[in-house]
């Protein structure tokens, strides 16, 4: 933090002295200060004057740069905090105090069939957010829906051009929840396990592509260690260091209870969501989630990565009661946003045809599984 204020407050040679005693101060008061971030005012100065081309602004006081390690600015926060003297306060402002927020980020992945969207679909996320942030351990910060491409072969599935442009206009005024196409544009299948893979890897590459843009980047000799998936200890050595959002799959408790059926998941990607991405599993009407995960010794050894969340408010609102009702030329206004049922409306598109989709075929899980046995 200091060597990040410094070159803009030592300036001249009075500030010089006024620095050099001030990190004798947080030194002396905080020897762990200097394992982070090891300064030499006098040195800074040199190189600050060697590097600047125009003069600074004398007596500013700057806050500190974007993304300055947190322990160091907590340490130097802690040093300080008795202490009124050159407005250092100041540069502990809102945004360095951000940064000192330990909760893990997570983005709640959904995938399905969305065929059609509910409300049901979106209380998901709601219902999870307010679980995974109440817990004071977790900030969301963003939802993802996945449908599920047509090479999924589930009887009644519509096209997927088609309930992905109902889950977009169903999220179109959500701030936090997406739509994302990319199971749905492929003609295959993906296992869910996959769609994880490449949503935590699109956060890395993102992040790292954020503190690339930052570009205060980590001094030489200080790499980057966390590139792996679901690394969370974030690298202190690296001032621009916090761990990338983690991916969490968010379920039904029917779909964790489909997680025994035999041939549908593969025991190791079972074994992968619950290890290393964790699931958020919402209860469902007919689910005894606990029970299953009673039962299950994967899901037992990993519970503490599995977060169930009781829906009181209950309701047992389905895509496929609602494609029913749509059949039957019942009313399902308010089970799904009304812009879904226009669009419903207007592509005519659940009917006693369309229920006949894939209609005879097995659903591509099985299949693959069949095709090569555990
Ligand atoms: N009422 C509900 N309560 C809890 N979870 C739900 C509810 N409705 C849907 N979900 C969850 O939403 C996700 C996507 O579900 P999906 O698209 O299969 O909808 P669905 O209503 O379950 O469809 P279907 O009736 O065809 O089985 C799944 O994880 C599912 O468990
Ligand atoms: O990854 C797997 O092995 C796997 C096996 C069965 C189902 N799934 C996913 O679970 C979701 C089930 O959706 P649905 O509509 O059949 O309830 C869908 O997104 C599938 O891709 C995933």
């Amino acid at each position: 933090m200091l060597s990040a204020i410094a070159p803009r407050t030592c300036c001249d040679p009075s500030s010089q002295v006024l620095m050099l005693g001030l990190s004798r101060i947080v030194l002396t008061l905080c020897p762990r200060f200097s394992r982070y971030r090891p300064w030499d005012p006098s040195s800074a100065c040199r190189r600050w004057y060697r590097n600047q081309s125009r003069a600074p602004i004398r007596g500013l006081v700057l806050p500190p740069q974007r993304g300055a390690s947190t322990r160091s600015s907590q340490w130097a926060q802690n040093c300080i905090s008795n202490r009124n003297s050159l407005h250092l306060r100041s540069w502990f402002s809102a945004e360095a105090m951000e940064k000192s927020d330990s909760r893990m980020e997570v983005v709640l992945l959904a995938t399905g069939s969305f065929n059609p969207i509910t409300v049901m679909h979106l209380r998901l996320f709601e219902l999870a957010r307010d679980y995974l942030q109440g817990t004071g351990k977790y900030k969301v910060v963003k939802g993802i829906i996945s449908p599920v491409s047509d090479g999924y072969k589930k009887k009644g599935l519509v096209e997927g051009c088609h309930r992905l442009a109902m889950a977009q206009l169903a999220t179109e005024n959500s701030d936090w929840i997406e739509v994302d196409p990319w199971e749905c544009s492929k003609k295959e299948w993906t296992e869910t396990a996959l769609a994880l893979r490449h949503y935590q890897q699109q956060q890395i590459s993102t992040d790292n592509g954020e503190i690339r843009e930052k570009k205060s980047g980590c001094r030489k000799g200080q790499k980057r260690k966390r590139n792996h998936i679901c690394q969370d200890v974030p690298d202190y050595n690296c001032p621009e260091s916090k761990a990338p959002p983690q991916v969490k799959l968010l379920c039904g408790a029917d779909i964790l209870e489909s997680l025994g059926v035999p041939n549908l998941w593969k025991p190791e990607h079972v074994n992968e969501i619950v290890s290393s991405f964790g699931l958020v599993c919402i209860t469902r009407m007919g689910s005894n989630a606990q029970k299953f995960i009673y039962e299950s010794d994967v899901l037992w050894k990993h519970r503490h990565n599995i977060h169930l969340v009781e829906e009181w408010i209950t309701n047992d609102i389905s895509s496929t009661k609602v494609r029913r009702a749509l059949r039957r030329g019942m009313s399902v206004r308010y089970l799904v946003p009304d812009s879904v049922l226009d669009y419903i409306k207007k592509h005519d598109l659940y009917n006693e045809e369309s229920e006949e989709k894939n209609s005879g075929l097995t659903l591509e899980p099985f299949l693959r599984n069949s095709e090569n046995p555990q």
